[in-house]
């Protein structure tokens, strides 16, 4: 048998009090797609990261091929094969692509090769795996998909045997995440060796030869992926048989809580973002927002969360909301009573560099019941509340004097989920809610957004994952180029009805 490609023994790293990854051992073959899961804070990025160089292991060793190699920086990692494409992308957003690619894969900028011999380079490897790019666009105006290519290819333009990914399609279509598996499958077949983390465990039975989880810092299991399932692989990570499926009675609507009639947002650029858009929403009842991202969705929160002018009408309980003039702000939509879990947690959800607690009333700090007196908050009532939310919503660690940053992707999404939800508001918008969250976290959240409706409050949700729309909405309205493509009700429809409404297909074929 052929030597590991990777092999980490004994690996061992802490942050302050938190043990990230205890003693872990794993080995990865040549040739193979091996995917790592497990819950928010298991430690797959910490592990990743000193691979990568990122961060030093307090103990452990690395073998590469075989041969065992100190990783003290990316450059090191570089050096000895090792590509990697981050969650959150570390291109320079104002060069062009094939300026990015080459950027750094030499000694230095100033003694590149000649950009021309590059940019034949990047043409033969382009073509060679199907990564389609411009090489004179500039970062800043391509879209997710196309930036998430120029990350592979400049990690192969490094000449990269192994290649990590972090969550690479919690930014993709449908089709991009269909492409990027192709790619990989033909990485696969030139020998490449890849590392997948992901939470999402369709990906992991379609594309991965091996699978290992981890809990709680350590690697609890290595399986071979045609020998498990989606409910085992669940239940190793989480401990426990999980739900993979929304357990919901039918929806009891009652009155009328929301009413969109011809809402239209025009951008900067003079482009229609939204067009005509109407749709009403009832106490009591999920609607579920189904469409490829970036086609109006993202603007239809905005503007109900206040955040982006419309023309048109919104009322919500029969009451107008302003939605050009002063009134047309968050502070206003939350004395609607409308609670906004807004799409992306770190712009728009939570404060970085304050602490959990902190986060924990970000927009509601005003609330008398927040405030000790007329000029201070109470922050030690605060504290102790966001103390008791967090162990509510399993947020890890529960320490509520940690910074925002310092919690991981999936945890600072239960932050945002837990504020808002127990707002109880009469209207909650919420985008991406499980954006980049374990399978564990998922099924709580899905179980307190079901529980929200069955005390009557009107949930207006925006996902671009299909099974989450179909799990959750008691309704599902399909957008496609700003528009409402149609209406259907998830009983009777299914994801290749609503994939054509969604590619903006209507009438006959979409029957
Ligand atoms: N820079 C840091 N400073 C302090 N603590 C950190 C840091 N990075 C990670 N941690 C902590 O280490 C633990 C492991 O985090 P890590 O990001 O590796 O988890 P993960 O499995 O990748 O989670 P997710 O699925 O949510 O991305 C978490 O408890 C996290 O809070």
């Amino acid at each position: 048998m052929s030597q590991p490609a990777i092999e980490l023994q004994g690996i061992s790293k802490a942050f302050g009090p938190v043990q990230a990854n205890k003693d872990i051992s794993i080995r990865v073959m040549p040739g193979t797609i091996h995917g790592i899961i497990g819950e928010n804070g298991a430690g797959k990025s910490t592990l990743m990261s000193i691979l990568y160089g990122f961060y030093k292991a307090d103990a452990g060793e690395i073998f590469i091929s075989g041969k065992k190699t100190a990783i003290p920086d990316s450059q090191a990692a570089i050096s000895a094969g090792i590509g990697m494409v981050f969650q959150h992308f570390k291109l320079v957003e104002n060069f062009t692509v094939l300026e990015n690619i080459v950027l750094g894969a030499e000694s230095g900028a100033f003694l590149a090769p000649s950009l021309r011999k590059a940019r034949a380079e990047l043409a033969e490897l382009a073509a060679e795996y199907e990564l389609n790019v411009d090489p004179d666009a500039v970062i800043e105006e391509i879209g997710v998909g196309m930036q998430q290519r120029v990350e592979i290819l400049k990690a192969l333009y490094r000449r990269a045997n192994i290649l990590i990914l972090d969550e690479p399609t919690g930014v993709l279509t449908p089709t991009e995440a269909d492409q990027l598996f192709r790619i990989l499958g033909r990485l696969r077949e030139e020998g490449k060796t890849i590392i997948l983390i992901t939470h999402k465990l369709r990906e992991i039975m379609d594309i991965t030869d091996t699978v290992s989880v981890m809990r709680r810092g350590e690697m609890t299991a290595t399986v071979k992926t045609s020998q498990t399932s989606p409910e085992n692989l669940a239940e190793l990570m989480v401990g426990r048989k999980v739900l993979l499926r929304v357990d919901k009675t039918p929806a009891q609507p009652k009155h009328q809580v929301l009413e969109i009639s011809g809402l239209n947002v025009v951008d900067d650029a003079g482009v229609a973002r939204l067009k005509d858009v109407s749709l009403s929403l009832c106490a009591g009842e999920i609607l579920g927002i189904a469409g490829v991202a970036g086609n109006g969705q993202s603007e239809l929160l905005e503007v109900l969360g206040g955040y982006q002018t419309a023309t048109g009408s919104v009322k919500v309980n029969g009451a107008a909301l302003d939605l050009t003039g002063a009134d047309s702000d968050g502070q206003s939509r939350r004395a609607n009573g409308i609670a906004h879990v807004p799409e992306d947690r770190q712009r728009e959800g939570l404060i970085m560099d304050f602490m959990a607690w902190e986060n924990a009333v970000f927009g509601y700090h005003r609330d008398p019941a927040h405030q000790a007196n007329r000029f201070f908050m109470d922050n030690a009532a605060i504290k102790a509340e966001t103390a008791a939310k967090m162990q509510r919503f399993d947020v890890r660690p529960h320490n509520p004097n940690l910074t925002a940053q310092n919690f991981s992707g999936g945890n600072q999404q239960k932050i945002v989920l837990a504020r808002e939800i127990e707002r109880n508001p009469d209207l909650l918008l919420i985008g991406q809610p499980t954006r980049g969250v374990d399978i564990g976290a998922i099924e709580f959240i899905h179980q307190q957004i079901v529980a929200l409706r069955d005390q009557g409050k009107a949930i207006l949700l925006v996902s671009v994952e299909l099974d989450e729309i179909l799990s959750l909405s008691d309704r599902i309205a399909v957008m496609f180029d700003g528009q409402i493509m149609g209406e259907r009700d998830p009983a009777d429809t299914n994801e290749k009805e609503l994939g054509l409404l969604m590619a903006g297909v209507t009438g006959e074929a979409s029957a």
